[in-house]
């Protein structure tokens, strides 16, 4: 979880590698309504991401029921937005990619051919409620390198499951 440009879909990718896990990539069950929004540079709703946030709950359970580890990128930046995931699975993590507001403005620039314009990333701060004390989150430094990030998340995973490695 995190801002636009923090690494959500370059960690998740590597956190499913280490793990054996399936990538469920939240920004492609967008509907289309939210793609053309934030392509038209305007910050979406509480209600726009709603039923998002279901349909991506769906796929959590959907892979849990398949027997696989399901690895959500989602940028979940409020707390309402997490307990909606929470209550399709209690036993969810979260890794919080923590990224300062300049570095997100500048990958989100550099990044060729994504809907997200450089221009949102100011209202993903404002909408950004960072999940301290909540529980089941790693809050990770996202300057670092991608894979000191990735193993970071597996092996505080790993211990937070204690013998279930699932
Ligand atoms: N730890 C890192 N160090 C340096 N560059 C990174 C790191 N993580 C991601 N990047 C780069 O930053 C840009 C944004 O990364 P990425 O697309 O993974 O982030 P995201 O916006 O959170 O994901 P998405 O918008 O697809 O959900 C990409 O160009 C990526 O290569
Ligand atoms: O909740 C949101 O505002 C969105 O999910 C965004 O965070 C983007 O989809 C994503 O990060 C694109 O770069």
């Amino acid at each position: 979880m995190g801002v636009a440009g923090c690494g959500k879909s370059s960690v998740g990718a590597a956190i499913a590698d280490r793990y054996q896990g399936r990538l469920i990539e939240g920004d492609a069950f967008h509907p289309a309504a939210n793609i053309a929004k934030m392509s038209a540079g305007v910050p979406l709703t509480d209600e726009d991401r709603h039923g998002w946030l279901c349909r991506l709950s769906e796929e959590v359970a959907a892979a849990l029921a398949a027997g696989e580890r399901p690895v959500l990128t989602c940028s979940a930046l409020r707390k309402s937005y997490r307990d909606l995931l929470r209550q399709g699975e209690p036993g969810l993590g979260f890794v919080f990619l923590d990224l300062a507001r300049d570095l997100a403005g500048e990958r989100v620039a550099k990044r060729p051919g994504h809907f997200m314009p450089a221009s949102l990333v100011e209202s993903q701060y404002r909408t950004l409620e960072p999940p301290h004390q909540e529980p089941l989150t790693l809050a990770v430094d996202a300057s670092l390198p991608l894979e000191a990030i990735a193993e970071q998340a597996v092996q505080w995973w790993r211990k937070a499951n204690g013998t279930n490695p699932a």
